[in-house]
């Protein structure tokens, strides 16, 4: 009897602590209920979500990769000319005070440019050659063999970066390039007082079609000028920005008029079509250091 009184009992306080009162929500809680329903109930329509804000967020970021680095390229010093609409450049980055920009981080090939040179079997054409091909570039040469030898490239021909075409430059021409480097014209006196209309044809309506190419393209172009488009200068030594004296009808004018006509398109272009033109005159630069070493020579043979 007292036993069964004791079983009552205990079932008595059982039921007593079976009966359930929930204990009231957090306030908390309550608010991420449905944020839970969501990620638990709603994969799907969470990844969407998560893709269109990722999407959102790069389209606004600046990117890193539009950076312009900048091969090795055309001088761009002094006379040269860039045209403010084609000229954008960002910042590069300056890491403690020194500037990384254009340099490319090491183990990253720099990528080849495919490049034109006419007048490249030429002189200083080939020597151009030379180094473009050592940088890594493609090259095509053009050169009509006027005064140019095979020769003078025929190292490079078994390099598939290598390709020459015979032809005038006075004929069009249509080639995809990144950088057109001109230096097609009869160079010397001899060759360019041989036949002067062809010599200042091939200064005018050469420049022409190569800048037109240009254009087309959306190539660089650099023009090889002379120091002889300063013609009798009147004051020594000459400055970028002398004008020079020129004699508009003598022997040589088919050379130096040419060669000041062909600036004249170049910048012509630049202000009217936006290429990105540079000039050089060859003289201040190449022969004033080939007449350096030769009294240079001179001196030292005579020492000997
Ligand atoms: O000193 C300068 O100011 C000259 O320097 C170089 O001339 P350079 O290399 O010394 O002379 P060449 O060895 O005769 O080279 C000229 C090249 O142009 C070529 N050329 C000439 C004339 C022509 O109508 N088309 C053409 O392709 C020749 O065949 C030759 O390969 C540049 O090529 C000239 O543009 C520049 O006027």
């Amino acid at each position: 009897m007292a036993s069964e009184l004791i079983f009552r009992g205990q079932n008595e306080s059982h039921q007593a602590a079976d009966s359930y009162s929930p204990k009231p929500p957090k306030p908390w809680l309550l608010t991420l209920r449905p944020i839970r329903y969501i990620l638990r109930e709603q994969r799907l329509l969470c990844v969407l979500a998560g893709i269109a804000i990722a999407t959102v967020i790069f389209a606004l970021l600046p990117s890193g990769g539009h950076r312009h680095t900048e091969p090795i390229s055309f001088d761009s010093s002094s006379s040269a000319f860039t045209h403010p609409m084609r000229h954008k450049y960002y910042e590069p980055a300056m890491v403690s005070g020194r500037s990384t920009g254009g340099k490319i981080p090491l183990g990253l090939k720099r990528k080849g440019l495919r490049i034109v040179v006419t007048g490249g079997a030429g002189f200083v054409g080939s020597h151009l050659v030379d180094r473009l091909i050592s940088r890594g570039d493609s090259v095509i040469v053009v050169d009509n063999f006027f005064t140019g030898r095979k020769e003078n490239v025929m190292h490079h021909f078994k390099n598939p970066r290598f390709e020459m075409i015979r032809h005038d430059v006075v004929e069009p021409l249509l080639l995809e390039v990144d950088q057109i480097y001109h230096l097609a014209c009869p160079a010397s006196p001899v060759h360019y007082k041989h036949n002067p209309v062809k010599t200042i044809k091939t200064n005018v309506v050469g420049t022409l079609n190569m800048l037109g190419l240009a254009k087309r393209v959306g190539a660089r172009f650099l023009l090889t000028s002379t120091s002889e488009v300063y013609g009798d200068p009147l004051q020594h030594p000459q400055v970028e920005t002398y004008w020079g004296n020129v004699n508009p009808i003598g022997v040589r004018s088919c050379y130096d008029e040419g060669k000041r006509t062909a600036e004249t398109l170049a910048m012509d272009y630049h202000r009217g079509a936006g290429v990105e033109v540079r000039t050089r005159s060859l003289l201040s630069h190449f022969y004033i250091l080939l007449l350096f070493s030769l009294c240079l020579q001179k001196i030292t043979n005579k020492k000997n």
